[in-house]
């Protein structure tokens, strides 16, 4: 079945149901080191992961770990371009889960992204990369403990599906030319538009089916999160993308108010509510006017639109969600990706979940991250319905490579997301207090020794996993 890799003799499948995964006591996990810094990383990371499950479980659960190959490591052992070997696949298909360091990707040319390829060929079409502080870490915010967010990102789509063509090649050339002499002229809102000739053209696909199924995944976490967390935010720039941003938006408040019409409530319905429920004679019309502040200035039948979706609401929830119910529900609310920017910087803790397209989420997932204490501090897990691959929202940092110097927390801290995944929180907890102690104690990398006032000499990366797991007791 492999050609070049044998699993443990050891250890036992994770099988999946109803897209769930039911873990044996000694589940055979396949992982990926990674280019770069992964040298470092990854052997910092499996010394804490396994000193939690022992300390835990006292030898009644142990993870069987099986190397698998990818990026320049699957190149040394399977030959030239073997960037992402079968072997290496089937393995993660049967195994189910995995955890893997960073993989390099070359900008402009060369090889298209293994990290991308990872999630699509898996279909893990949900990147969930939480950012919370940890007390002690040093940050350019002043209350950096008031963001506690999760970016829910879509994983498969949008510039993960660009197709692209380089300017000058024959049949980008090609499309351009339709564009501009057909399909732009037969669609009147594009006016004038015309591309120009020099152009380099993609295209960034965003699907219904796409949208819906990461939403829903974001509004199942938020029903687990406490009361005061159970906030889900779509983010988007659907003022100037209208059928690809701003669909994300519709479609997605079109789930929530359908197949979680009972645990839901948008922000705009709460408003709604809310205006009736301080004065409940108040007009269909004056409760629109309330709700949106340029009502004057609209065409009479945007006006009668408006005046027509409070009716709706009234008629539609009234009686579920009125009367203040609406605030035991899940608040659905959307921003423009610009402004979400600033608002967890201004407003953090007005924030829980933020679901996004793909590369809005890709840019907040950094920005996030930083706010925490920086990237060696951002942890992320790519899930599916059927596979779940953990790994840190950074890249492979090479200029730190085999220097024993990066910090380790982001792929630990993506190892803490993989045993909860499994159900073994005990562990889990263990490496949260062992790493939350040890920066309480300053007992830190160079990325965060630096920032600390006054600074204090860092820990090598292996002697931070060991601080980390001095600290389990
Ligand atoms: N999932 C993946 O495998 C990903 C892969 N990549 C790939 O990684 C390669 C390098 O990307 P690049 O843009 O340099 O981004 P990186 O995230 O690799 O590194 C950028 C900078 O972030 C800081 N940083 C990153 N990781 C850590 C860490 N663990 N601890 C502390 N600081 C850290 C370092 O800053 P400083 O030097 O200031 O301390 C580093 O120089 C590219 O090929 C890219 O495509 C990128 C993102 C994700
Ligand atoms: O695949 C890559 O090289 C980059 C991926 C990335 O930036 C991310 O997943 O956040
Ligand atoms: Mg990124």
């Amino acid at each position: 079945m492999y050609d070049k890799i044998t699993p443990p003799t050891t250890g036992a499948k994770i099988t999946f149901k109803n897209g769930e995964p039911i873990v044996p006591d000694n589940p055979i996990i396949p992982f990926i080191q990674g280019d770069g810094t992964g040298i470092d990383i990854w052997p910092a990371t499996v010394k804490v992961l396994d000193a939690a499950v022992e300390t835990a479980y006292k030898g009644k659960r142990k993870i069987s770990w099986f190397k698998i190959y990818a990026g320049d490591e699957a190149c040394d052992l399977y030959g030239t371009y073997q960037y992402l070997p079968q072997d290496t696949q089937t393995a993660i298909k049967e195994y189910g889960v995995a955890i893997k360091g960073p993989l390099t990707t070359p900008v402009g040319g060369g090889i298209r992204s293994l990290n991308v390829a990872l999630r699509q060929i898996f279909d893990l079409y949900a990147c969930v990369r939480p950012c919370r502080y940890y007390a002690g870490t040093p940050s350019p915010h002043k209350n950096p403990e008031k963001l506690d967010v999760i970016v829910y990102r879509e994983n498969t789509e949008d510039i993960y599906l660009g197709i692209e063509w380089r300017q000058g090649n024959e049949i980008g050339d090609r499309l351009i030319s339709i564009l501009n002499n057909e399909l732009i002229p037969a669609t009147p809102e594009h006016g004038n538009k015309r591309i120009p000739l020099d152009s380099g053209i993609g295209i960034k696909p965003i699907s219904k089916k796409g949208s819906q199924r990461l939403v829903r995944r974001a509004i199942k976490h938020a029903l687990q999160l406490p009361k005061n967390k159970q906030m889900v935010t779509l983010v988007h720039k659907g003022n100037i993308m209208k059928y690809t941003e701003g669909a994300f938006r519709d479609w997605g408040y079109e789930l929530a108010t359908t197949e979680f019409r009972h645990e839901t409530i948008t922000e705009r319905e709460s408003w709604i509510l809310s205006n009736k429920e301080k004065n409940a004679n108040i007009s269909l019309e004056e409760n629109a006017r309330m709700i949106d502040p340029g009502f004057n200035a609209l065409t009479t039948d945007k006006q009668a639109q408006i005046v027509k979706e409070v009716e709706t609401v009234l008629n539609s929830i009234w009686e579920t969600h009125g009367n203040g119910k609406w605030k035991d529900k899940i608040m659905v609310n959307d921003r423009i990706a610009d402004s979400i920017f600033q608002q967890i910087q201004t407003r953090p803790d007005e924030y829980s979940i933020l679901a996004t397209m793909n590369l809005n989420g890709d840019y907040l997932s950094d920005a996030a991250a930083a706010i925490v204490g920086g990237l060696g501090m951002g942890p992320g897990a790519n899930i599916g319905d059927e596979c779940a691959i953990f790994e840190a929202t950074h890249g492979t940092a090479p200029k730190h490579a085999g220097l024993d110097k990066i910090n380790p927390g982001s792929v630990i801290l993506s190892g803490v997301m993989m045993l909860e995944y499994l159900g073994w929180q005990e562990a889990a907890d263990l490496i949260k207090k062992g790493l939350g102690d040890a920066i309480a104690n300053s007992q830190v990398t160079y990325d965060l020794a630096r920032l600390l006032e006054p600074p204090v000499e860092p820990l090598k990366c292996s002697e931070f996993a060991e601080a980390i797991i001095k600290h389990f007791s």
